[in-house]
């Protein structure tokens, strides 16, 4: 085995809900695909400093004590055509915000210059927030969608990427035929796993690749059954991932059940269409029934919790609680641009805020929180064997954390521990505190 690169310093993750581990003066070793070999904690700077001079010709990297590793941030939800307007129309409720807003703008996607200027930026600024792995939607357009994927390969992040399908309820602009929707999705597919064919053979072989297409019914509303029909079944033919919303806002559940009245609930309508399972991932559920709940849970499907945008566009406080006591995978998306913030940072800020609101006396805790937006992230990707903690075996996901950067929101004292700097960073802390962002053990290409 060849080691590329090793580090000696602390890390800090949660392995499950209920621990935050503070792995101190420890020594990390990555092999060239940027799979973490080996984790010894407990070192001092001679033993970590004897064991990189056994490491010969690999990058050895020691840690300050301002500095520490967390996993990358997962962002389980984000419209990468949204980043453009980032920041307005939060006066305005779901179907409204869609129609009056969302449904023009994403409609300038047919043009892929423009495409690429506002994909170049989303995905930077993504990047640059610690999220090392996202569910992005992009918009109906093939060619778009395909820019996207190039940004993001350029770039490095790790991504789920769904050319989304529309052929109803929409303005005529965004409609598309069942026929070239289906076509579209087939081809942006083949599209994906061709650009994997291109890529280093050998670390495919050891790790997913790093980009996969996802199947994105934009919403129930807006594909007819037969559409989503057949998405399914794309799904089980490749064997890929589904994204789409679900009881988001009380209208769009009203009127979705008048859409499709054979179906006794929301849920039930995807379910009904093939389009609910393991590998399926759903943002918001804010408004859901036990039955609904149940649905999910029976099908192994998972939650993308989007405080931010649920307040913004004032669609509702979903019940995280509920959500893990029932152990349904959970975690946490920006929704840019109905939430504002492409950070997750934010995210883990705004979920506490709704759980408090919710229940406080259920609200949720800090290891709960960070677990949501790293390895609870990693199992709705279904990639909890992959990345989200620092394991023997996983890939080497992680941002380097430095707490004492000139012109930070943070500020440190002579007394500060760790366990203090760490959680003054996941409340005061922002993006200038991410010094580098590793995704399998390499750098992210961020543009100037
Ligand atoms: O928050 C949301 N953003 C969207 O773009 C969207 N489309 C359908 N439902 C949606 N919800």
């Amino acid at each position: 085995m060849t080691i590329a690169q090793a580090f000696y310093g602390t890390f800090v993750h949660a392995p499950t809900t209920k621990q935050l581990v503070f792995l101190k003066n420890t020594v990390l070793v990555l092999d060239r695909h940027g799979k973490i070999v080996s984790i010894t904690p407990d070192q001092s700077l001679e033993q970590a400093q004897a064991a990189f001079r056994a490491l010969e010709n690999s990058k050895t990297t020691v840690l300050n004590d301002n500095q520490f590793f967390v996993p990358g941030y997962i962002d389980t939800h984000i419209h990468a055509p949204q980043y453009a307007y980032c920041g307005i129309g939060h006066d305005m409720p779901l179907l409204k915000w869609l129609n009056t807003l969302t449904f023009p703008q994403e409609a300038m996607f047919q043009d892929h210059h423009y495409a690429r200027q506002v994909y170049t930026k989303a995905v930077a600024r993504s990047l640059r927030n610690g999220t090392t792995a996202a569910c992005w939607f992009a918009t109906i357009h093939l060619e778009a969608t395909k820019e996207l994927v190039k940004a993001i390969q350029e770039q490095g992040q790790r991504a789920y990427i769904g050319k989304v399908n529309m052929n109803q309820n929409s303005p005529d602009i965004l409609i598309e035929t069942t026929a070239a929707s289906i076509a579209d999705t087939r081809a942006f597919i083949e599209y994906v796993q061709a650009v994997n064919r291109t890529m280093d053979p050998d670390s495919t072989s050891v790790s997913p690749p790093l980009i996969q297409p996802i199947i994105t019914p934009r919403f129930a509303l807006s594909c007819t059954s037969d559409l989503m029909i057949q998405l399914g079944k794309l799904s089980e033919e490749f064997k890929i991932p589904i994204q789409s919303h679900l009881c988001e806002n009380l209208e769009e559940i009203d009127l979705t059940l008048s859409q499709f009245p054979n179906s006794t609930t929301y849920t039930g309508v995807y379910a009904d269409h093939g389009l609910l399972k393991e590998r399926t991932i759903m943002a918001h559920c804010v408004h859901m029934k036990d039955e609904e709940f149940k649905l999910m849970k029976d099908a192994g499907a998972s939650i993308s919790h989007c405080a931010g945008s649920n307040f913004n566009i004032k669609s509702g406080m979903a019940d995280v609680r509920k959500m893990l006591d029932l152990d349904i995978k959970v975690g946490l998306g920006t929704d840019v641009a109905g939430g504002y913030s492409p950070s997750i940072l934010d995210a883990i800020r705004t979920s506490r805020i709704c759980s408090i609101a919710r229940n406080p006396t259920q609200s949720l805790l800090i290891p709960e929180l960070f677990y949501l937006a790293t390895l609870g992230g990693a199992k709705v990707m279904g990639l909890g064997e992959t990345i989200g903690s620092f394991e023997v075996g996983k890939d080497f996901d992680a941002v380097l954390v430095n707490t004492a950067v000139k012109n930070s929101p943070l500020d440190s004292f002579g007394r500060d521990t760790v366990q203090t700097k760490f959680e003054k960073y996941l409340f005061v802390g922002d993006d200038r505190n991410h010094e580098r962002i590793f995704i399998q053990g390499r750098e992210a290409r961020l543009p100037e």
